[in-house]
């Protein structure tokens, strides 16, 4: 989530057109689980958040329990093998200006072979709370988009500087200044009432 807001406030354009979803589809309650579905940019920042920032850069090691071959190279049985996910979602053969922070890229989900965005691994091991965690991850966003403005604290970028250990996170703790928007005075207003 510290990068996906880190990247929304480098990219206020981004911000700006997720904003206008979630005001559209929402409306004026509070974002729920039914409105997942209608929210495809929302959708899409997530992916490219987690293709240029996953949560596991080195998924977890892999044994073979047989001889194989992946990508042309012999692997021996036993071997301890590291799939680096994110130089794969890096990697400029497979994707169109790699390093940049551009959702759109996910917005047709025929555009983006698997094989080639695997924040959650693949295959019989993948992650199996690949399901749960997007849910979470389209709300939390979602409700943060949607009852807040964010801000960054002076003019420059914010610093994306990364740090890998088991997983990636930002060398510069995120800073942002955020607002409370209209929409959050009238839930709160509402209290026990149902939003
Ligand atoms: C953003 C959130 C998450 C990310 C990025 C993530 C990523 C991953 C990755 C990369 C793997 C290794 C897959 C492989 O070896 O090919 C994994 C495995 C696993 N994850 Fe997640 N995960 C997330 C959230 C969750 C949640 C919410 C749960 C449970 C509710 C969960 C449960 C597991 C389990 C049990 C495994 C081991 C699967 C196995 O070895 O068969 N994960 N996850």
């Amino acid at each position: 989530m510290e990068w996906a807001l880190a990247n929304l406030l480098n990219h206020p354009d981004v911000l700006r057109k997720a904003k206008a979803e979630v005001d559209a589809q929402v409306g004026d309650r509070l974002i729920e689980e039914s409105d997942f579905a209608k929210l495809h940019y929302l959708q899409s920042i997530i992916s490219e958040n987690l293709r240029l920032c996953p949560v596991t850069p080195l998924i977890p090691p892999h044994m073979p329990s047989s001889d194989c071959t992946i990508g042309g190279y012999h692997v021996p049985a036993g071997t301890i093998l590291f799939v680096n996910a994110w130089s794969l979602h890096r990697d400029p053969t497979l994707w169109d200006e790699p390093t940049s922070f551009k959702p759109e890229r996910f917005e047709s989900a025929a555009r983006v072979d698997a094989s080639k965005f695997i924040p959650f691994g693949m295959g019989r091991r993948a992650c199996p709370g690949d399901g749960l965690a997007k849910r979470v991850m389209i709300l939390t966003l979602g409700s943060l988009i949607q009852c807040f403005e964010w801000d960054r604290v002076g003019e420059s970028k914010i610093d994306m500087a990364e740090k890998t250990a088991l997983t990636m996170f930002k060398v510069e703790p995120l800073e942002l200044m955020c607002r409370a928007r209209p929409i959050l005075d009238m839930f709160l207003s509402l209290g026990d009432q149902k939003i």
